[in-house]
C-alpha cells in the first residue's frame, strides 16, 4: 500500500464528543479508504482554510457517536492521516474536572497521562514480527501545547481560562468514574478525566506526529460535593457551549501553526522512531512490515531491508 498524501494535508483535527464536524472553513473533498488496521471510524473532511492551506477533520466517534470509547478503531485513524501527510494533530475532548480551580468551559493542555484503560483497546502497530517500543515519557508535543497556549486570550474575552501542563487520566469507561475512583484520581495529582487520549496520543508517537490534545471541561465529575454526578446530559450541554469556543481558539491557532509548520518547527520528531526497533533482520516479519508501509513508506531503508522486496 503507498502513500497518498498528494492533497498536501499536514494538519490534522480529531473531534471529540460534542464535535462532530469542522464545517466553517470550505470542504474540499472527503475520504473514506480502508487501512492495514480496518476503517477509520468517520470519513475524513479535507477543508481549506483562507491562506489555502488543507486541513483534515475527523470525527473519533464516529457520524453520529456511533463508537464507544473503548471502540473508537485509534489505528485506523491515526494510520489514515498519517498516510495522507498529516505531520500534527490537535485533538479535542471533553473532560472532568478534578479540581477545584478548573471550571466547567476553561480549556485544558495537558502535558501527562496517567493510563487506566484496562488493555482491551489495540494501542500499537509494532506487533507480529516487527517489534519498537517507542518513548512515552513526554505523551504531547510541548511546541504544539506553546503554540496554542499564545492564544489563550481568545478564551480569556469569553469567561473561560485555558490551563496548561496538566495530568490527565484516561479511563476505560464507558460508565463514568465511582466517587471513591474520582477521589483517588485527585489524590495521585491528577487534574481532569477522560477515556480519549489513550492510545490515541501513543499511536501518534509511534507514527512521529507531533500531537496535543485539547481539553475542554464539560463538569466536576463525581467528587465535589454540592455539585450535580457527571451524566451525558451535563457534557452535552456544557459542549454545546464550548464548541463555539473550540472553534473559535482553533481559527487563531491555525495561522500560527502553518507558519511554524513552514518554519519546520515540527521536524523533530521526524525519524524519532529509528532508535525504537528492536527485533532483528533474521526474525523480522515480512507481511508486517509490508502493512507498515501504508505509514511508513521509507521503513524498508530504515530497517536495512531495502533488498528484501
Ligand atoms: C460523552 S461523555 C464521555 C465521553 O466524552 C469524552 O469524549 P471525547 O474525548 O471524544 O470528547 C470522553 O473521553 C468520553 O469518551
Ligand atoms: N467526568 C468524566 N469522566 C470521563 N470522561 C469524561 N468526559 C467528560 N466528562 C468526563
Amino acid at each position: 500500500m503507498t502513500s497518498n498524501n498528494e492533497d498536501g494535508v499536514r494538519i490534522g483535527i480529531i473531534g471529540g464528543s460534542g464535535i462532530y464536524n469542522f464545517d466553517h472553513l470550505k470542504t474540499i473533498k472527503e475520504i473514506y479508504h480502508e487501512t492495514p488496521w480496518g476503517y477509520p471510524s468517520s470519513k475524513i473532511t479535507i477543508t481549506e482554510d483562507p491562506r489555502g492551506f488543507k486541513i483534515a477533520f475527523l470525527s473519533r466517534h464516529g457520524k453520529g457517536h456511533k463508537y464507544n470509547p473503548s471502540e473508537v478503531p485509534s489505528r485506523a485513524n491515526l494510520a489514515a492521516l498519517k498516510n495522507i501527510g498529516v505531520e500534527v494533530i490537535i485533538a479535542l475532548s471533553a473532560v472532568g474536572s478534578l479540581r477545584e480551580e478548573i471550571k466547567p468551559k476553561d480549556f485544558i493542555l495537558p502535558d501527562q497521562i496517567i493510563d487506566r484503560t484496562k488493555g482491551i483497546r489495540p494501542s500499537t502497530y509494532f506487533e507480529n514480527g516487527l517489534i519498537a517500543h517507542v518513548s512515552f515519557a513526554d505523551p504531547f508535543n510541548q511546541t504544539l501545547s506553546e503554540l496554542i497556549y499564545k492564544h489563550k486570550n481568545v478564551l480569556e474575552g469569553g469567561g473561560s481560562t485555558l490551563h496548561q501542563n496538566k495530568t490527565l487520566v484516561c479511563m476505560e469507561g464507558p460508565a463514568f468514574s465511582t466517587r471513591a475512583e474520582s477521589n483517588l484520581y485527585r489524590s495521585w495529582g491528577c487534574d481532569v478525566i477522560n477515556m480519549s487520549a489513550i492510545p490515541e496520543a501513543k499511536l501518534a508517537k509511534e507514527l512521529e506526529i507531533a500531537y496535543q490534545m485539547i481539553c475542554m471541561s464539560t463538569d466536576y465529575d463525581c467528587w465535589r460535593q454540592g455539585e450535580e454526578d457527571v451524566t451525558v446530559d451535563v457534557v452535552v450541554n456544557n459542549m454545546n457551549k464550548n464548541s463555539a469556543n473550540a472553534k473559535k481558539l482553533l481559527e487563531a491557532i491555525l495561522p500560527d501553526l502553518e507558519q511554524s509548520l513552514n518554519d519546520g518547527k515540527f521536524e523533530s520528531n521526524k525519524g524519532s522512531m529509528n532508535y525504537s526497533f528492536i527485533t532483528n533482520k533474521e526474525s523480522t516479519d515480512k507481511e508486517q512490515v509490508k502493512k507498515l508501509e501504508f505509514v511508513f513508506p521509507d521503513i524498508l531503508d530504515r530497517l536495512g531491508l531495502s533488498d528484501w522486496f
